[in-house]
């Protein structure tokens, strides 16, 4: 099925079904101008073939715009696996990737997946075995995502809230895992003042004590007073309804998909609040899978992953006091597609 969802050239959606393995699969590849699309596998359930397939596409999506604002030579990509609701693993588990990674191959390398929500290693090894190229790399990505988050916070505090650095600053994280608990310790390093909160509250009560912050229940969290809100945890979090309870100035966080639909921005700029796209501050992740990829060293990952915060300072200058770092991103996205196509 081909679907044209806007002038970029290449959309192209493709539904993959092998009842033997009981696959049902959408891989969404998005405009590949800069390169072969890359882009996680998410196995979740979905209502209906269609929210699977509107999911796949709006995550390729992001992803096209993530690796050209990072300046990687990717397209965007993205795909969905409809789970069933039962958990699936062993010699079941095998089977189904082994179908999913038939799939994958199919594409010629213009596709190349990576693990996300629900996926891992070792899905991903298989695969990789079924002749797909696949990236993923055994180190866990998850400290260079928060390095990039902290990069992209900071500029934005300089650059929108006039500070130069994050002392005094007081900063909320939804949800302190991988991503948000390393951010957290950044933050606290760098004097911010920390408010914590996790499904698993004793998660965050735990690293509240011992960086010095302050832990709320996750009802709490969003709306707490504070400099800035970083979601770090899950998807869509700033609604419509959330948005007038909102008492921070910056949103910037690690949760891919943090808005809850295109309206949002301009809904938190009307009331002063400025939101870090989260595909520029995120990006620390991509960064690494392709320096490990590439077998860049330590030194130029740290580069190309604090470049973040200067892409960020870039965006809220192109942007203007009170302008949309979307719309800024959004522009600088297209342009490099643009130059990419000419290339
Ligand atoms: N890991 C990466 O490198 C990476 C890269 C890009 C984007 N992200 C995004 O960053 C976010 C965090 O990823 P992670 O790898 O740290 O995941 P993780 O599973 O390690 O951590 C998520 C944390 O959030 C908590 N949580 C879940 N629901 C919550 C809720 N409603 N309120 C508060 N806390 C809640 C969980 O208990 C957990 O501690 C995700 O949205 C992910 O898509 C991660």
């Amino acid at each position: 099925m081909e679907t044209h969802l806007d002038p970029f050239t290449s959309h192209q959606v493709i539904t993959v079904s092998d009842p033997d393995a009981g696959l049902r699969a959408v891989i969404a590849l998005d405009d590949l101008t800069l390169g072969p699309g890359f882009g996680g596998v998410r196995m979740r359930p979905y209502p209906t073939p269609a929210a699977a397939i509107e999911e796949a596409q709006r995550l390729a999506r992001a992803m096209t715009f993530k690796h050209a604002l990072a300046e990687l030579p990717y397209g965007g990509a993205k795909s969905v696996i409809v789970a069933d609701g039962r958990g699936l693993e062993g010699d079941a588990r095998r089977r189904l990737f082994e179908a999913f990674g038939d799939a994958v191959a199919r594409t010629n390398g213009r596709y190349i997946p990576g693990v996300d929500m629900a996926t891992t290693l070792a899905d991903m090894s298989v695969v990789r075995e079924r002749g797909a190229t696949v990236y993923c790399a055994d180190a866990d990505p998850s400290p260079w995502t928060a390095r990039g988050v902290y990069a992209a916070m900071r500029a934005a505090v300089r650059g929108v809230l006039d500070s130069p650095d994050l002392s005094g600053v007081r900063v909320a994280v939804q949800g302190v895992g991988a991503v948000g608990g390393e951010l957290a310790r950044l933050v606290a390093a760098d004097g911010g003042e920390l408010v914590l909160a996790d499904v698993d509250a004793n998660r965050a009560e735990t690293l509240a004590a011992e960086l010095g912050g302050r832990a709320v229940p996750t009802s709490e969290i969003a709306t707490t007073e504070c400099d800035v809100f970083a979601p770090a945890a899950i998807a869509r979090v700033v609604t419509a309804d959330v948005v007038p309870q909102l008492r921070c100035r910056l949103v910037a966080g690690a949760a891919n998909d943090t808005l809850d639909g295109p309206d949002i921005d301009a809904a938190l700029l009307a009331r002063g609040i400025t939101f870090v796209p989260d595909y520029v501050a995120n990006a620390g992740g991509v960064i690494h899978e392709h320096a490990r990829a590439m077998g860049w060293t330590d030194e130029r990952l740290a580069e190309a992953v604090d470049a973040i915060g200067d892409r960020v300072l870039d965006l809220v200058a192109e942007a203007g006091p009170g302008g949309s770092l979307v719309d800024a991103a959004e522009r600088r996205g297209r342009a490099r597609l643009a130059a990419g196509a000419g290339a």
